[in-house]
């Protein structure tokens, strides 16, 4: 279970939450809408951890109040592709998950495993810059897998991606939904 408790978030000249409450339970995918700037980014960069300064409460069922825990459990896909350009599709999932803790031959192996669910498994070797959008989109959304996380948020994941492709992100979800019990928060892509 994942709470979310009267949360607020004032930039400087703009008030993007106000007393947001919501409730997500585990094994569940949940997307969040609303117009242009209601703040749909900046809820779920709260709840990644990536805005750490906030009014309310984030609770989730592991612990609460313990930002660093949170961030290991969650795998933020942020709306804006960040992939190194110059390095293999292999190492960039490597680079993240070496973030996350992992190494050695679990390193290696997992960076396979997420490879061959985004649909990428040929494509290991390239650089990222010979990547398509969609290619990249995949490749990002697979970073922030790399360490297993119980929770995944993504901003707008299908953006870029054509209806044939859309498979390679929503059928991995689904395997995750029957096999564990995870959280799955997206903000869906209109149209
Ligand atoms: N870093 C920032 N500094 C100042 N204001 C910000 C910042 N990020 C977002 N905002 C403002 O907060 C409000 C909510 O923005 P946010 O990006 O969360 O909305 P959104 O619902 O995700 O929008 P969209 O559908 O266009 O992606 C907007 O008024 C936006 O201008």
């Amino acid at each position: 279970m994942l709470s979310v408790q009267e949360v607020s978030k004032q930039y400087k000249n703009s008030r993007a939450l106000n007393s947001v409450s919501l409730t997500f339970d585990k094994g569940k995918c949940f997307g969040i809408v609303g117009p242009n700037g209601a703040g749909k980014s900046t809820l779920m960069k709260i709840i990644a951890n990536v805005i750490q300064e906030y009014d309310g409460e984030i609770i989730s069922s592991d612990r609460t109040g313990n930002h660093s825990l949170r961030k290991s459990i969650t795998g933020y896909v942020p709306q804006e592709i960040c992939l190194e350009e110059k390095l293999p599709a292999l190492v960039n999932l490597q680079f993240y998950g070496q973030l996350y803790g992992l190494k050695g031959r679990e390193l290696h192996e997992r960076a396979q495993e997420v490879l061959r669910d985004i649909g990428l498994t040929d494509y290991g070797k390239e650089k990222v810059s010979i990547f398509s959008g969609g290619m990249k989109r995949r490749l990002n959304i697979g970073c922030a897998r790399m360490h297993n996380p119980h929770i995944v948020i993504m901003d707008e994941p299908t953006v870029g991606i054509d209806p044939q492709s859309r498979h390679h992100i929503f059928n991995p979800i689904d395997q995750l939904k029957k096999t564990r019990t995870y959280h799955h928060l997206y903000q869906p892509q209109y149209g």
